[in-house]
């Protein structure tokens, strides 16, 4: 079976269990290629090539910002022979209309029974699809959504311009949302590579068991349950960046697999004898020191340094000094455009509050909690009451410059942040479930489920 003979579903949503659900039923054919996407943004930085343009597109509307018409349309011209179906939480007849009326083909509420709709909806849909070249794609620019003056980013920006000059392998370091995946996608963007696909597998994320089929594909027959040929992310990716996240999570077994797979420059596919080459530049991330790994016997050495390449390390978020406020302003000014509100400004208190912080989650906490508080806002401006942190600021900014180390003091995890937020969410909107998930951008499932279980409580 050729590429273009697999049935490629985009699925492209916030993460959530629903959507993880509907991503495993649907893989269960094996003929599907599902890949996913966060956001439509993300899915439109995609440009296509013949090997990455789906047949189907399922879009959840769920933390789309209120489904913009404006990405919808682009979606829709960018892929018009794609089947495009729309999930909602609710049935909303006039979005329905609206949706329809822009070329989508199914406007589907998520339910129990949806995924099952979907599945048999693609059966129906499914037909050898005469695949369009794909028009030219104006380029998104990750490099720009790379936000920072502070000179480490600076540095930052260097290196990613001397990497994509080259297919160098790179290897981005550091902690957890600070920007790795941004940083590749940045690479990709300004490389020659551009207009081939990017795609990026989370080590952590998949179950080991499947992860060497996910990688490098498998056969038919290869094992129980594989009943046709499919290709692994290496041939998926292959004319573009491959972008592997979490690689010391990679099993040792995997680990001696893998080296061999990019000495040769050619996979074998599970259950497989024929080795089919490549051709992919190579990223990799983690938040782990790989080093330490190496010298803890948990990560092999002839593939640390196979992988190493050019390093980059992104700084913890609390040792950019003024970049923090930078930060927030931007994904303030972002949010209230989205939303069509005043752009808040924000208290000198406000100021203080978030420089003394020493975000753990780094510029993925530093976004959800500024939303929050702009949100949260009465009136012009951000007061610090507004910055919805669980603890008092963790560490104070001098002693946050100093690097983590097992005598730093225990950070609230990011579950625990998450519903801390929700928490002050549903406390400020007096528990109107409904309000506070469309303000926070998740489904109402998700606060009911949580208030169900006593995770949040109504005030
Ligand atoms: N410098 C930056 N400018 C603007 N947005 C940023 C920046 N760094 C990170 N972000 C945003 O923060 C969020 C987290 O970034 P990203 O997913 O790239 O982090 P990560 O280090 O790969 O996280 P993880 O370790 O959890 O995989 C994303 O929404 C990203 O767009």
């Amino acid at each position: 079976m050729k590429t273009s003979d697999y049935y490629h579903i985009w699925l492209v949503g916030p993460d959530s269990h629903y959507i993880t659900r509907l991503c495993h039923r649907l893989s269960l054919n094996p003929d599907h290629v599902v890949r996913r996407f966060t956001t439509i943004a993300l899915a439109l930085a995609q440009r296509s090539s013949v090997t990455t343009i789906p047949n189907a597109l399922i879009l959840d509307s769920d933390g789309q910002e209120g489904l913009p018409r404006r990405l919808v349309r682009k979606l829709r011209e960018r892929l018009p022979a794609a089947v495009f179906f729309v999930l909602a939480d609710a049935h909303d007849a006039e979005t329905e209309a609206d949706m329809l009326a822009q070329g989508i083909s199914q406007y589907v509420v998520k339910d129990l029974q949806s995924p099952e709709r979907l599945w048999q909806a693609l059966a129906a849909a499914r037909q050898p699809v005469a695949v369009p070249p794909a028009p030219p794609v104006a380029p998104e620019a990750p490099a720009d959504m790379l936000l920072g003056q502070h000179a480490s980013m600076q540095q930052v920006r260097e290196l990613i311009k001397k990497a994509a000059r080259t297919s160098i392998t790179v290897s981005v370091s550091g902690e957890t949302g600070t920007g790795k995946e941004l940083v590749a996608q940045a690479i990709h963007a300004q490389s020659g590579r551009a207009g081939q696909p990017f795609v990026a597998l989370n080590m952590a994320a998949i179950p080991r068991e499947l992860l060497e089929s996910e990688l490098f594909g498998h056969e038919k027959g290869a094992f129980t349950g594989a009943t046709t040929r499919r290709i692994g992310r290496f041939e998926e990716a292959n004319g573009g960046t491959l972008f592997l996240d979490e690689i010391a999570d990679l099993e040792l077994v995997l680990q001696a697999k893998l080296l061999r797979v990019l000495q040769e420059r050619a996979v074998t596919r599970v259950g497989g004898t024929q080795p089919v080459l490549f051709d992919v530049r190579l990223i990799v991330a983690t938040h782990r020191n790989l080093a330490a790994e190496v010298e803890a016997g948990r990560f092999r050495e002839d593939l640390y340094y196979r992988l190493l390449g050019l390093p980059i390390e992104l700084p913890p978020l609390r040792q950019r000094g003024q970049d923090i406020l930078l930060l927030a302003e931007a994904f303030v000014r972002a949010f209230s455009q989205l939303n069509k509100l005043p752009v808040p400004a924000f208290s000198e208190e406000a100021r203080k509050r978030l420089l003394s912080y020493a975000f753990p989650g780094n510029v993925r906490e530093l976004k959800a909690v500024v939303e929050l508080a702009a949100v949260l806002a009465d009136g012009p401006q951000i007061a610090a009451c507004d910055i919805p942190f669980r603890t008092a600021p963790a560490l104070r900014a001098t002693e946050a410059t100093e690097a983590p180390s097992s005598t730093t003091p225990v950070f609230p995890s990011l579950r625990e942040q998450t519903l801390a937020i929700m928490q002050a969410s549903l406390t400020a909107l007096n528990g109107d479930v409904v309000a506070a998930a469309n303000r926070l951008r998740v489904g109402r499932s998700t606060l009911y489920r949580l208030i169900q279980s006593g995770h949040l409580q109504l005030p």
